[in-house]
């Protein structure tokens, strides 16, 4: 297997299906399997791409988009880019330097990475090797003190904003994946967890709306629930002072025959009446799809398997282009479909055939 993984190299590959082919050829069958998979039949995988693919763009025409500008605010930070890197765990079978190529590539591009609680390296590492203070993506074990140990790494690493999973009181059925998430939750390293008693476990099924109420209590982060998909829960989530939403299946491999990510976008934004801004994962393979959400209603996006692509075919210098790639097809469609600025998207941008 070949690894072309020098920053020439990688430019040369024009985009997201191009790194992923990349990828598959540096990548042992287990670990691509791992990144690729989803649960049962990956019906709700297939349904994140295909979705976007029954969705089109309806540009306007003679606007001025000499100037785009693709920055935000977002929690009181100003990001240069509302593409975010998902929380993805377990990088270094990716790539030796896993989460430190992934978060120096975001930072040299501007751009926020979420850190998963199961990350290779930890927060802390993260932070020292990047110098940007990444959000920080939560999964509970059964122990509370544990989880308040963890928590607190993450606010000594400077985090300020907290990504609690909920779609996950227990893992999907990922046939695909064989022994490999149980192996890897055996034997790889987990940065953020090391030294916490009764950390093995890092997943709750007793976890309830209370467990909302017991974080505020114990964080002054930011709390973003990732993985709401209904209107019923987005109206829970704003009533219990939630501060945002990640729609999301996480990538289909919790629950499938869901719906697709961006099927589930309206009705949680509209249920939340512009109270907290609501981010989408799950499917983004372009940077029009991008666009689609944020005309949607999304205030960001996240990327997860896509900036992996760019990890294990080229380290930073990979996931530097897998960004750089989605960055400038966000650009171009933004000036194509007649939107310099991301505030001037708004449904009416997107339509049925
Ligand atoms: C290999 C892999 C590992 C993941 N690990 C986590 C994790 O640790 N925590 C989490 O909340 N989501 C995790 N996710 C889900 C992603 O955060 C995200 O929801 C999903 O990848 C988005 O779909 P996409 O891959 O189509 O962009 C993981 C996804 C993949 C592919
Ligand atoms: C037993 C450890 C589980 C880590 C799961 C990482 C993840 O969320 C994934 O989708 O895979």
């Amino acid at each position: 297997m070949t690894q072309p993984n020098t920053s020439a190299s990688m430019q040369a590959l024009l985009n997201l299906r191009e790194l992923e082919r990349a990828a598959a050829a540096s990548l042992a069958p287990e670990v691509w399997a791992y990144l690729q998979g989803g649960s049962d039949d990956m019906v709700t995988l297939g349904e994140n791409v295909a979705a976007f693919g029954r969705r089109f763009l309806r540009p306007r025409r003679l606007v001025d988009v000499s100037a785009p500008d693709t920055s935000l605010e977002l929690f009181g930070e100003r990001l240069a880019s509302p593409i975010l890197l998902a929380p993805v765990g377990f990088q270094g079978i990716f790539h030796p330097e896993g989460e430190l190529a992934s978060a120096r590539a975001a930072a040299a591009r501007g751009q926020r990475m979420i850190v998963s609680t199961v990350s290779t390296y930890s927060v802390a590492e993260v932070v020292a090797a990047s110098g940007q203070v990444p959000w920080f993506q939560l999964y509970t074990t059964p122990v509370r003190a544990t989880t308040q140990a963890l928590i607190g790494r993450a606010e000594d690493a400077g985090c300020q904003v907290l990504c609690l999973t909920v779609d996950a009181p227990v893992f999907g059925n990922r046939e695909s994946h064989g022994t490999t998430l149980l192996e890897l939750n055996a034997s790889s390293r987990k940065g953020n967890l090391e030294g916490l008693d009764g950390a093995s476990a890092v997943v709750d099924a007793s976890l309830t709306w209370e467990f909302v109420d017991w974080l505020r209590e114990r964080t002054r982060m930011r709390i973003v629930l990732k993985g709401i998909v209904t209107a019923e829960d987005a109206t829970l989530a704003r009533e219990r002072g939630v501060d945002g939403l990640i729609v999301s299946n996480h990538g289909g491999r919790q629950l499938d025959r869901g719906r697709a990510s961006i099927d589930c976008l309206a009705e949680v934004v509209s249920a939340v009446e512009g109270h907290m801004p609501v981010l989408l994962d799950g499917g983004i393979r372009r940077g029009t799809d991008a666009i689609m959400a944020l005309a949607l209603g999304a205030a960001a996006v996240c990327v997860g398997r896509p900036f992996v692509w760019g990890l294990a075919a080229g380290g930073q210098a990979g996931v530097e282009r897998a960004l750089e790639v989605l960055q400038a097809e966000l650009v171009r469609g933004l000036q194509l479909v007649g939107a310099p600025t991301l505030d001037r998207l708004d449904a009416s941008f997107v339509g049925p055939r």
